[in-house]
């Protein structure tokens, strides 16, 4: 079989209509990425491959820089002031090395859809491609909404903190009709989560002057969320994303949280017990916003994040130095708050993504106690995540969620990238999707009903994330 020809990941005939007569066609709805709604807004074109592929200022694709430092390359050439040709020539020796590595499909597919390049990038090609693809970058057809609105996105919703005043978003709200999709702001109070950050106390006067309110203590940090959450769903907002890399349950009573709030304000040290029973506060005050706002709540748990400490020093957050977390409680502690939740009924929809995959069977079947409520698949099993976003990954997720629950009703993929590049992840993702109901069917373990399989990968692939959301 050659690289990435139209069948690639395709196993057998139904897997192969399933993708070309169904699934392909499908929009876009992206619910979770980190495009910068500034460089949508501008609209620039990327002056070459490195800018838009390796990094744009200090912004870029940590995964690709992971691989470069894998194989040797010299950080000057990755995240440095190294010559931008340079660095694609490392790239390409990089990729060179990466057969069995997403990162090798997902180059070569970007190449082919977007650039019309069917070659194997290589050493003696890279000259020629480098040349192509830059005289490319410069046309319309390169400008990043272009490049949103001709992979068929409907929706892109972007990673934003609550304080933001989403001055980007409101800006594109005004060119949806003309853009064909629409910017829509995705809440993430990590800052409010990292209550150990020496500029707590510096946020919680950002989110007073934002909101309005004056917070002295607990009750009104979640006042001022109330007022963010209220502007965040007048922009079209939905969902709010929760990064939790170790969470244990531990409820408190409102002087014991507002005491640690006060030690936080101080930059005083806090016990592992004392941001626990903060975070247990807040998180519980999420659930209560998103459920009154009919918002998502999206959990990814389970990571070890900028693991390199000089690095991290050097180059901050996303970086490319995170690896699979190994609490291995971190599911009973989630457990315990929805159970909390419960009773009184403040169990929003909610989709968990652990970057460690043992943990899915006990989030999948946790979620089983808590559907219902007259929403359909209230709780999700999201697409596998970051370290886990390969064919393997992918699958394994599906025939988890298949098992536990119905996989009709799950809301699909997602990119969570930097680069307007990415879009093809989703191509990606439904020939996995394809190819695991046409097994199915193959194997006599499905009706072989190709329109009404047809309609379920076309659900999964757009419709349902559509719906779900309310956009
Ligand atoms: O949203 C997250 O927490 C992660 O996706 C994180 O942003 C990471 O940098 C990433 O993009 C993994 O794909």
């Amino acid at each position: 079989m050659t690289l990435l020809n139209d069948d690639f990941l395709l196993s057998n005939d139904t897997a192969k209509i399933l993708f070309h007569e169904y699934a392909a066609k499908m929009p876009i709805i992206d619910f979770h990425c980190h495009l910068n709604p500034k460089e949508i807004y501008e609209n620039k074109n990327y002056p070459n491959l490195t800018r838009i592929w390796i990094n744009e200022d200090h912004y870029g694709d940590h995964y690709k820089w992971r691989l470069m430092r894998a194989n040797g390359v010299d950080e000057k050439y990755i995240t440095g002031d190294g010559d931008e040709y340079k660095k694609f020539i490392e790239w390409t020796k990089t990729i060179q090395n990466a057969y069995g590595n997403p990162l090798y499909e997902w180059t070569h597919l970007e190449l082919r859809r977007f650039f019309h390049i069917n070659n194997e990038l290589n050493l003696e090609n890279a000259p020629m491609i480098w040349e192509k693809a830059n005289k490319m970058l410069q046309t319309d057809a390169f400008k990043p909404r272009n490049l949103i609105k001709n992979m068929n996105v409907k929706v892109v919703c972007t990673t934003d903190d609550p304080a933001s005043d989403l001055k980007y978003q409101k800006l594109l709200k005004k060119d949806e009709k003309e853009n064909g999709f629409k910017v829509l702001p995705a809440m993430r109070p990590d800052k409010l989560i990292d209550i150990r950050n020496n500029e707590f106390g510096n946020y919680l006067q950002q989110l007073s002057d934002v909101s309005g309110v004056k917070i002295n203590n607990f009750a009104d940090i979640i006042s001022a969320l109330h007022q963010r959450f209220e502007f965040f769903s007048e922009m079209g907002g939905k969902l709010s994303d929760h990064s939790l890399l170790t969470y244990h349950y531990v409820p408190a009573t409102k002087e014991e949280i507002d005491a640690i709030v006060d030690k936080a304000v101080k930059n005083e040290d806090l016990t592992d017990k004392e941001v626990d029973q903060y975070l247990t506060a807040l998180l519980e005050q999420l659930m209560k916003l998103n459920t009154e706002f009919d918002w998502t709540m999206q959990f990814h748990i389970n990571s070890i994040r900028n693991m390199n400490r000089p690095m991290f020093k050097k180059l901050g957050a996303d970086t490319g130095y995170d690896s699979v977390g190994t609490q291995p409680d971190i599911v009973d502690s989630i457990a315990k708050l929805y159970r909390h939740m419960q009773d009184t009924n403040n169990v929003p929809k909610t989709i968990f993504y652990s970057l460690n995959s043992n943990d899915w069977m006990q989030l999948a079947t946790l979620m089983g106690s808590f559907q219902g409520d007259g929403g359909v698949e209230r709780l999700q099993l999201g697409a596998g995540w970051w370290f886990n976003d390969t064919a393997e990954g992918m699958d394994r997720q599906l025939r988890i969620f298949a098992q536990q629950s119905l996989l009709p009703h799950f809301v699909g993929m997602l990119t969570d990238s930097r680069s307007f590049l990415s879009y093809p992840r989703h191509e990606y993702f439904r020939r996995v999707l394809c190819n695991f109901y046409g097994k199915l069917a193959e194997q006599g373990r499905v009706p072989d009903n190709i329109d009404k399989l047809g309609k379920i990968v076309q659900d999964i692939s757009y419709n349902n994330a559509h719906n779900y959301f309310k956009f």
